[in-house]
């Protein structure tokens, strides 16, 4: 597994505005509360910069044909990730918001436990997708996509997160997965 830090201008500062909630939702999690970077524009910007670079190539040129984004963080992140890499977005939803046909996996997270779903037309075979989210933990939700991708015959070219929380075992379940997350706590 590779890990690429992706230091640019602004990113210290953005990553500074992550706030800590501690006993939420439950008591024991401490939340990394993204909020306050989100409403700040040029952070904003510095972060979706860095996360994109995880689907280009040495020469800053786009390898990634879809970029997929996890319910319902992973859509903030995800979305403009897409848009600047020039490709499609895909969603990634919690049980039962996909209208059409969809693969689906049971997971755990920190605090919860879910089932992720995914439409089953939404890839093509060979396809290559990055995976963006804000927080890597136990590493379920990750996992849980890409058991969907490897359903609908593609390839997971990368995952670019956020954070990622060095307490937590999520690294491990990812196998050689090339991983980029922008901060370690
Ligand atoms: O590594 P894990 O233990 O799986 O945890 C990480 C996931 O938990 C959070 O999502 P959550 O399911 O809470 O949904 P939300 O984005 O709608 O808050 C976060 O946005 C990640 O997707
Ligand atoms: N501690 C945490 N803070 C924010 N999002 C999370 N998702 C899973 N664990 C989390």
């Amino acid at each position: 597994m590779t890990v690429r830090d992706q230091p640019g201008p602004g990113l210290d500062a953005a990553l500074a505005l992550i706030a800590d909630v501690p006993d939420f939702p439950e008591p024991g999690i401490l939340f990394k509360d993204i909020t306050p970077l989100l409403g700040d524009h040029v952070a904003l910007t510095a972060v979706i910069d860095a996360l994109a670079a995880a689907g280009r190539d040495a020469e800053g040129r786009p390898v990634v044909d879809k970029v997929l984004g996890m319910e319902s963080r992973g859509f903030i992140l995800g979305a403009p990730v897409a848009l600047a890499l020039g490709v499609g977005f895909v969603p990634v939803r919690k049980a039962g918001k996909l209208p059409r046909a969809t693969y689906a996996v049971s997971y755990s997270l920190e605090y919860a436990e879910a089932t992720l779903e995914i439409h089953q037309d939404a890839l093509a075979p060979g396809d290559r997708v990055l995976l963006v989210d804000d927080v890597l933990a136990t590493g379920g939700t990750a996992k849980a996509t890409m058991e969907l991708v490897a359903e609908c015959g593609a390839t997971v070219h990368g995952i670019a997160m956020l954070m990622e929380l060095s307490f937590l075992p999520g690294r491990d379940s990812l196998g050689d997965a090339d991983l980029t997350t922008l901060l370690t706590v």
